[in-house]
């Protein structure tokens, strides 16, 4: 998949946190005031020592040391525990907003976009992003409020020392800076990896019959294995840098402390009386480390976060199907709830529709209608632009110009959801969905009941298979169907379409996986079927194009002949179009 043009910023990822702003704010207080309890506890300690020295038993302060200990150890445990769950509650929701956008795409980023790739963005991206939203961005604030506080005072105790201690600093922040933009690059090259190993293992997954008849166990694992590989490396290279991180502030550290001594003891020797205040500049110089270091690690695991970020982002932030469509309201679900319109619309109208993929022209000005009962089929040559005629219809794709109209509407005028209400499709490969028989027929319409499921498994000729099946309608088929045959797979993908009872039924070769008695069959169904609503077949066999009412003939994106099959067949047209038996052998 393409990247998207935008790319992700810190504010994005900090902006993931706005709407739990008050947790992590309640957060970031238990945080200071656990460290404020941490810095009193000293403070006590050395008070009872003293008191103990003088024979007392200080049982009032022992007492206040336990309660203050306790104290910051509850509040630093719920502090922890809110800052836990925000991470798990922005991870969630990037997660749905992931599955939504991922599911509404439009159809193009499908055709060119990996969905292993995708699934992966899902997981383990979000995963690496919940180290970074909350425990680090948390760490980033506390830290830097406790170091702003040590900066005043250090900046109102010495100036000057504190101007050499800011230099120091500045030094070490540039090589950890440097260091970080090269982390977030390998750690963005890590997830890359990762990603189209999962999408490489999808690949290799569900053609695994393929895989294993043409033997490339070895190749696959080879060159899946490649991009675990690249993973490790760059994964490396980033622990490479951020072992870099670590001796940078330690560095700066000392030298902050060896500096302000060297500078500060001169100063010293000269004026005696400017003991203490070194002492104090001293000490806090040193209380600077802790949260200067969280501070560090912090922008070290957002970098890494923001890697993730912008695989995530590259997704959030593209179109979804909706993106250009009219405001339409309610979106149907399930079957069909439109008005009925009159029988003598046509159910569907191409008006010159033109259309091309990418890069290549599929359909040149298709024009035809549809009545709104009866069969039409759809025949052509492979590659002649049958499936793409479908795809229009169902606006997975939106023509170049032309019109498509749905019962007398333009589609323009309407969205996908009002339009797929009207129709229902059986694909070529159709699939079978993991789950029970009963899941897959009622897909469409989840509140069927058991008179329309009888109604599609009678039509759909799936009494046999519910019988062998040991549970019925409630027996789990395989994942992509294959605990099936393919003759099973198409006909419970036409009981799924049949079921929501569509004004225009698109059956895309609904006989190629069947045999003739099945065929036969299924044949006298659609007779059936065709006089309640309207049925566009694609077909390449003779038989099919005999039962219907009328044929189109498309030959290289253009409509070159349209008729009754007798015509057709009387004028000998359809034989220069399809890839079998000539129509004429069959027509006596
Ligand atoms: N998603 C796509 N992206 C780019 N080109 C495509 C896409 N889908 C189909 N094509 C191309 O468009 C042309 C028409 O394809 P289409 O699937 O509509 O033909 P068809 O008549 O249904 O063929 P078949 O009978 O083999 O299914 C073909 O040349 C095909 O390679």
């Amino acid at each position: 998949m393409s990247s998207a043009a935008a790319p992700a910023r810190v504010r994005d990822l900090l902006g993931l946190l706005r709407d739990h702003r008050r947790v992590v704010l309640l957060a970031v207080l238990l945080t200071l005031a656990g460290s404020g309890l941490g810095l009193v506890q000293p403070l006590l300690a050395a008070r009872a020592v003293t008191d103990a020295g003088a024979g007392a038993i200080p049982w009032a302060i022992a007492g206040a040391l336990a309660a203050v200990f306790l104290a910051q150890a509850l509040i630093t445990a719920v502090g922890k525990f809110l800052l836990e769950r925000t991470g798990e509650r922005v991870v969630l929701g990037l997660r749905r907003s992931l599955i939504a956008r991922l599911l509404r795409l439009p159809m193009p980023f499908y055709d060119q976009g990996r969905t292993g790739d995708l699934i992966s963005r899902t997981g383990a991206d979000t995963t690496t992003l919940r180290f970074a939203v909350a425990q680090a961005a948390v760490d980033l604030l506390t830290g830097a409020l406790t170091a702003i506080a040590i900066t005043v005072v250090m900046l109102w105790l010495d100036p000057l020392l504190f101007a050499l201690v800011a230099a120091t600093v500045a030094t070490g922040l540039l090589l950890v800076f440097s260091a970080l933009r090269r982390m977030r690059a390998a750690s963005q090259e890590t997830q890359a990896s990762l990603g189209t190993m999962a999408a490489d293992l999808d690949r290799a997954l569900g053609a695994i019959r393929t895989v294993r008849a043409s033997r490339a166990e070895h190749r696959e694992s080879d060159r899946i294995g490649a991009h675990a590989d690249a993973a490790y490396h760059s994964g490396v290279r980033a622990a490479r840098l951020a072992g870099i991180v670590d001796p940078a502030v330690e560095l700066t550290a000392r030298g902050t402390v060896l500096l302000v001594l060297l500078v500060g003891g001169v100063r010293v020797a000269h004026n005696p009386a400017a003991l203490g205040e070194l002492v104090a500049f001293l000490l806090y110089a040193t209380y600077l480390v802790a949260p200067l270091a969280s501070m560090f690690q912090a922008v070290a695991t957002l970098n890494r976060g923001m890697g993730a970020l912008q695989r995530v982002w590259d997704v959030l932030t593209l179109p979804d199907e909706d993106h250009d469509q009219p405001d339409i309201g309610d979106q149907p679900t399930g079957r069909h709830e439109h008005t009925p319109p009159a029988t003598t619309t046509p159910v569907l109208e191409f008006r010159d529709v033109r259309f091309r993929y990418q890069d290549r022209d599929v359909l040149h000005g298709v024009s035809f209608t549809v009545p709104a009962r009866g069969i039409v089929v759809l025949a052509g040559r492979s590659g002649a632009g049958k499936s793409t005629i479908f795809a229009l219809t169902e606006r997975f794709y939106t023509p170049d110009s032309g019109a498509i109209l749905l019962d007398g509407l333009d589609t323009a005028t309407l969205s996908p959801q009002q339009c797929r209400a009207r129709l229902a499709l059986v694909e070529q490969n159709t699939p079978v969905l993991h789950g029970t028989l009963r899941d897959n027929i009622t897909y469409a319409a989840p509140e069927a009941g058991p008179a329309d499921i009888d109604r599609a498994v009678r039509l759909a000729n799936l009494h046999d298979l519910l019988q062998r099946l040991p549970h019925g309608l409630d027996s789990p088929v395989g994942d992509r169907g294959c605990t099936l045959s393919g003759g099973e797979q198409q006909r419970i993908a036409l009981a799924r379409a049949l079921i929501t009872r569509p004004a225009l039924l698109l059956l895309d070769e609904p006989t190629a996986h069947l045999d003739t008695v099945t065929e036969a069959t299924l044949t006298r169904a659609l007779a059936t079927i065709s006089q309640e609503c309207a049925l566009l077949i694609i077909a390449h066999r003779l038989t099919t194009i005999r039962n219907a009412d009328h044929v189109l003939l498309l030959d290289a994106g253009r409509i070159t002949a349209n008729g009754t099959p007798d015509e057709l067949l009387d004028t000998n047209t359809a034989d220069q179009h399809l890839d079998d038996t000539p129509l004429t052998t069959l027509s006596g």
